[in-house]
């Protein structure tokens, strides 16, 4: 058996890196993830509490980012995303303007998606929303085209939000239908076993689950 800790967050953050998550948990947040303009400043998840009016709460986490060949482990691999097994959405975050112009947002939004897809296709089932980032880097019409040509590239049905997190352009729209949404989402799934260690020093976020057995690890007996 394998003891695992995991935190526990309504809303996960997916992207690749740079596309500015931490920026996003940031402005919506009290969370201090560091944000720098290199791949994989995040190195560890980080939850933020998000509040809204009426006491309502939720929690976002954001994990290091994903790249091709993740499943494989490119990068920091896909390790981190066992931290959003108990999520109940999750948020793919674009940038829509990479500064290599032969950079395709929708063709990195598919290499993500096949990434999470080989990591879990449970988790690639969960509910996902579009955010689409970095909306200052334009002019607003210019955003607003370049938004409503990566969705009918990706024929993408759900919602979608064009934000920027470094201005806060969007953000304070995208939390409330989260918090409206979230009472209608589906539960998350229960892990298959947890042990209850009491007060562990992750705090009321993080919980033990004790992974099935590996039984090509036992010997057998004599
Ligand atoms: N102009 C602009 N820059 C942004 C925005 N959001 C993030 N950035 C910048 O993009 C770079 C990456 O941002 P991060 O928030 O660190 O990105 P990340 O997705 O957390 O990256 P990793 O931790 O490496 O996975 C930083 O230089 C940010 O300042 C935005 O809305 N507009
Ligand atoms: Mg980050």
């Amino acid at each position: 058996m394998r003891l695992e800790l995991r935190l526990l967050a309504d809303v996960g953050l997916l992207g690749f890196p740079n596309a500015g998550k931490s920026t996003l948990i940031r402005a919506v947040s009290a969370a201090r993830p560091k944000v720098a303009d290199y791949p994989f400043t995040t190195l560890r998840p980080h939850l933020g509490v998000v509040r809204l009016a009426l006491e309502a709460s939720f929690v976002i986490a954001d994990i290091p980012g994903l790249i091709p060949g993740a499943a494989e482990g490119a990068g920091l691999g896909t390790r981190f995303l066992k931290h959003l097994s108990r999520t109940r959405l999750l948020l793919h975050v674009l940038d829509m303007a990479p500064p290599d112009p032969d950079t395709d947002p929708v063709m990195q939004f598919h290499e993500l998606e096949e990434e999470l897809r080989r990591y879990s296709p449970a988790l690639a089932q969960r509910p996902r929303w579009l955010v689409v980032n970095k909306a200052d880097l334009m002019e607003p019409a210019a955003a607003e085209a370049q938004f409503r040509s990566i969705l009918r590239r990706l024929d993408w049905q759900g919602p979608a939000f064009l934000i920027s997190a470094a201005t806060g352009f969007g953000c304070a729209e995208l939390v409330q239908r989260i918090g409206r949404a979230l009472p209608e989402l589906p539960p998350a799934p229960e892990p298959s076993r947890e042990v209850d260690w009491g007060d562990a020093d992750e705090g009321e976020n993080a919980e033990y689950v004790l992974e099935d057995a590996d039984w090509d690890d036992w010997e057998a007996e004599p």
